[in-house]
């Protein structure tokens, strides 16, 4: 039975900034459905990677191809890295969603508002995007809280905002960033499992960078960087080859 195409693919990634070698030659891909681990030291380039591959930043070298439905392609797929600058950004807005170590809400916004805005960026009316919201916030635990703004809402709170935020455009991957770096051990967990219930839990793709190893542990996979490669990959010890 042919397997379905990988949900994204990235081949030969390089990335310098000045004389500073972030990426230097990285292959990977990721399958619908898979929580990707990425780990390694300081400054060994996984951010770097995180953000090409979600077309935050383009590499000097190497392609990010993505199959995610809905991408405006007709072959099944888009190249990431070739899309100009706008393309890249409604990708980003519609088919993938973000979340950040220290949450990035808006302070001036509830709850819900902050939710529902990628909805109305992408012209949802508020209406809509405030009811959608609204069940995104009760899904993560957070009914009741919806008018609060940042400075009302705990750590963990604000966290499960944004990934509530993160969710509600109905991403095909949600990229993570030490998303619970910032939390005490007990929200931290609490935190990481409605992240993995929200996303591969909904048969939907995570790919998280953390540098704490019992947050690696709840994932399905974990790649290892250092000095801007891939040292290891445990999906590399079930399919016999780095992928
Ligand atoms: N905008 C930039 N300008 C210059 N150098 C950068 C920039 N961003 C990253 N770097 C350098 O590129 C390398 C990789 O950085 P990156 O942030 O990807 O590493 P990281 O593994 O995510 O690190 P950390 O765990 O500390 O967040 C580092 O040497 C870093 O100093």
């Amino acid at each position: 039975m042919n397997r379905p195409a990988p949900l994204l693919t990235a081949r030969g990634l390089r990335k310098s900034y000045g004389t500073t070698h972030a990426l230097d030659g990285v292959d990977l891909t990721v399958e619908a459905g898979e929580s990707v681990a990425i780990m390694g030291p300081s400054g060994s380039g996984k951010t770097t990677l995180m953000h090409i591959l979600s077309g935050i930043l383009t590499p000097d070298a190497g392609s990010v191809h993505f199959t995610g439905a809905g991408t405006g392609s007709t072959n099944g797929g888009t190249e990431v890295s070739s899309l100009n600058e706008e393309a890249r950004a409604k990708l980003r807005r519609e088919r993938l969603g973000f979340v950040f170590q220290d949450g990035l809400l808006l302070p001036e916004l509830t709850a819900v508002e902050n939710v529902a805005l990628p909805l109305m960026l992408s012209g949802v009316p508020r209406p809509a995007a405030e009811s959608h919201a609204a069940q995104w916030l009760a899904a993560l635990g957070l009914e009741g809280m919806q008018t609060r703004r940042l400075g009302e809402l705990s750590g963990g709170q604000a966290q499960r905002v944004a990934i509530a935020r993160a969710q509600v455009a109905d991403p095909h991957v949600v990229f993570a960033d030490e998303p619970t770096g910032a939390l005490d051990s007990a929200t931290s967990a609490s935190v990481l499992g409605a992240l993995l219930d929200s996303t591969v839990g909904r048969g939907r793709t995570l790919v998280m960078v953390t540098h704490d190893q019992a947050t690696a542990d709840r994932c399905s996979r974990l790649v290892r960087v250092a000095d801007g490669r891939i040292v290891a990959d445990s999906a590399a010890a079930t399919t016999g080859g780095v992928r």
